[in-house]
């Protein structure tokens, strides 16, 4: 009889979206991106980070202070990552798992690019102008979302 407690898709595609979080050098908050094609390939993942060529120990991780000594004007999202680090030629109809729901800006390029389906972990920012956007570009581009159901259950890597 086969294993029975394999990771299902939702499971093993979260997990690498979490696990690409660990990259992170934001203090506050690490996203996590996965890509994943109509028939379950991975196609791309992404963490946010600052810019090739911009030093994560030079560029500000502030939250607050002046725009140009913020994180805000310079990370790239994890979202944005993956469809950056993505090397194929098409991405449509493919799904989006993702720690943290889109911002606006990712949004727009995740709908340019054909993603069908986004499944989030967080939606922590829920309540800003900025997810409210995405929700009304999301709704009206056809595009489904759903929040992912926690299995509440421990992965151990031993690295
Ligand atoms: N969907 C998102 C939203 C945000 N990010 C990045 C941008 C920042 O590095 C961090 C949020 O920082 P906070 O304001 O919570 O201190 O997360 C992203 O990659 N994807
Ligand atoms: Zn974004």
């Amino acid at each position: 009889m086969k294993r029975q407690d394999y990771l299902k898709w939702d499971e093993y595609f979260m997990g690498i979206a979490i696990l690409s979080a660990e990259r992170s050098k934001d203090p506050n908050t690490s996203v996590g991106a996965c890509i994943v094609s109509e028939d379950n390939k991975i196609l791309s993942v992404g963490y946010n980070g600052m810019p090739i060529g911009c030093s994560d120990d030079e560029f500000p991780w502030e939250r607050e202070g002046s725009t140009l000594e913020t994180k805000y004007v310079y990370v790239c999202h994890a979202e944005m990552n993956a469809i950056l680090n993505y090397t194929g030629t098409h991405m449509k109809g493919a799904k989006l798992y993702v720690t943290l729901f889109p911002c606006n800006e990712c949004t727009k390029a995740l709908i340019q690019k054909g993603i069908s389906e986004i499944i989030y972990l967080s939606d922590k920012y829920a309540e800003t102008d900025i997810v409210k956007a995405s929700k009304r570009m999301l709704n009206a581009a056809g595009i489904s979302y759903r929040s992912y159901t926690p299995i509440n259950r421990d992965v151990v890597i031993s690295l």
